[in-house]
C-alpha cells in the first residue's frame, strides 16, 4: 500500500532533520511542506505568534488538541522550561503514531504525553487519570466545530484557573466562526485577535487569544 501524506512528511524528517533538536525538525516540516507537500502544521507565520504567547504564558502544564504530526507539540515543547509538560490529544491512531515518532526524534519526548482518542472523553480524565491539576495554557488545533465544546468541557471539568490562556489556530481559514461568537460574547474570557496567513500559502488566516478571568 503506497505511503500517506503524514508517513512521507516523517520519512523527510527523519532523513533531513537532526536528531535531538527540535528547531530542526520544525524547519524540516516547514521546508518539506511548503515545497512539496501541504500538510495542517500550524506552520512558520502562525507559529512565530504562538511561540511569542507560549513564551509569555511560560505554561508548566499545557494541552493541546489535535496533535497531527506533532509540528506544533515540538515546537512548544522546543520552549517549555525543563520541568513543564504538554498534553496533547490526537483521535486518529496513525497521526498518533507519526507524531510520537516525529517527537521523540526531536528529543522533547520527556516533557509531551500523546493522548489517543477523543477529546469529549479524555478531558474529563485529566484530573484523575493524568494528574492535571489546572491548565495554564491550552492550544485548539483539532476540529474546529470542536473549539466551542471543549472549550465548555474544560470549564466545567474544572480545569481552567484566572488567567489560563487559550489560543485558537484557524479563525479566518477553515474558520471556528461559532467559536468566536461563543468566546468574543463571554464575559468570562479577555480576547485578542492575531491576523496571520494560512501555513504555507498568501490565505488571510488568524489566531484568536481568550485569557480566562476566572
Ligand atoms: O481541519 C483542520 N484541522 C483539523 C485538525 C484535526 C486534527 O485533530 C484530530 S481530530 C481530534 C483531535 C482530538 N480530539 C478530537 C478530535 C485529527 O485527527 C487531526 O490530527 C485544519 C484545516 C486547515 N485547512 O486549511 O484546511 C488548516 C489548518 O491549520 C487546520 O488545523
Ligand atoms: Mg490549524
Amino acid at each position: 500500500m503506497d505511503q500517506s501524506k503524514e508517513q512521507r512528511i516523517l520519512n523527510f524528517v527523519l532523513q533531513n532533520a537532526v536528531r535531538g533538536d527540535p528547531q530542526s525538525v520544525v524547519d524540516t516540516i516547514d521546508k518539506y511542506c511548503s515545497q512539496k507537500e501541504w500538510a495542517m502544521n500550524v506552520g512558520d507565520e502562525k507559529g512565530l505568534i504562538l511561540d511569542k504567547i507560549l513564551e509569555e504564558a511560560k505554561p508548566s502544564t499545557s494541552l493541546e488538541l489535535g496533535t497531527y504530526c506533532g509540528y506544533s507539540a515540538v515546537r512548544m515543547a522546543r520552549l517549555l522550561k525543563p520541568s513543564a509538560r504538554l498534553l496533547t490529544i490526537e483521535f486518529n491512531a496513525e497521526f498518533a503514531a507519526i507524531a510520537k515518532q516525529i517527537i521523540e526524534f526531536a528529543g522533547v519526548q520527556e516533557k509531551v504525553k500523546i493522548l489517543e482518542g477523543p477529546s469529549e472523553e479524555i478531558i474529563p480524565q485529566l484530573k484523575k487519570k493524568h494528574e492535571v491539576d489546572t491548565l495554564d495554557f491550552v492550544f485548539l488545533d483539532h476540529w474546529k466545530e470542536r473549539y466551542t465544546p471543549d472549550t465548555i468541557l474544560l470549564q466545567e471539568c474544572g480545569l481552567l484557573r484566572k488567567g489560563t490562556v487559550i489560543l485558537a489556530d484557524n479563525i479566518v481559514c477553515p474558520g471556528a466562526p461559532e467559536f468566536i461568537n461563543y468566546i468574543r460574547n463571554n464575559s468570562h474570557f479577555e480576547c485578542t485577535n492575531y491576523p496571520s496567513h494560512l501555513e504555507y500559502m498568501k490565505v488571510k488566516d488568524a489566531m484568536e487569544k481568550a485569557v480566562f478571568l476566572g
